[in-house]
């Protein structure tokens, strides 16, 4: 199966399970990898037979800076859920990198796949 990716994709937002992480905000940076067939959008060059990554990404941004939540395991099952739904996936790896929340590590965070039934 094809695959659609993105990379490093950076959002701000208010995320934590401590009071003094819901007074201001940390970034968040997003893997995401989807698996889709190609070929008709390969076959008719039509952004319309693609998953949008830009779409995507946007979607992604937009739900994470909304209603806040306090673990990165809330977030991403409500993305996961998100792209299934409203893209033409069969299959999405997410994950969330929190590169300040321990600062003795260069990141940490929470990986995922989950398969559209
Ligand atoms: N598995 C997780 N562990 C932790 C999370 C999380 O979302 N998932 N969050 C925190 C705190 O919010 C942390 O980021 C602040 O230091 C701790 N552990």
């Amino acid at each position: 199966m094809d695959k659609v990716y993105i990379s490093q994709l950076h959002v701000e937002t208010i995320i934590g399970v401590y009071d003094f992480e819901k007074e201001s905000k940390q970034s968040l940076y997003f893997d995401i990898e989807m698996l889709t067939d190609i070929s008709a959008a390969a076959q008719s060059d039509d952004i319309h037979l693609a998953v949008d990554y830009a779409k995507v990404s946007e979607r992604i941004s937009v739900h994470t800076t909304g209603q806040p939540v306090e673990l990165l395991e809330t977030l991403v099952e409500q993305l996961a859920e998100i792209i299934l739904n409203e893209f033409n996936v069969t299959q999405v790896m997410l994950r969330v990198s929190k590169p300040a929340a321990v600062s003795a590590a260069k990141t940490v965070g929470v990986e995922i796949t989950r398969v559209k039934h």
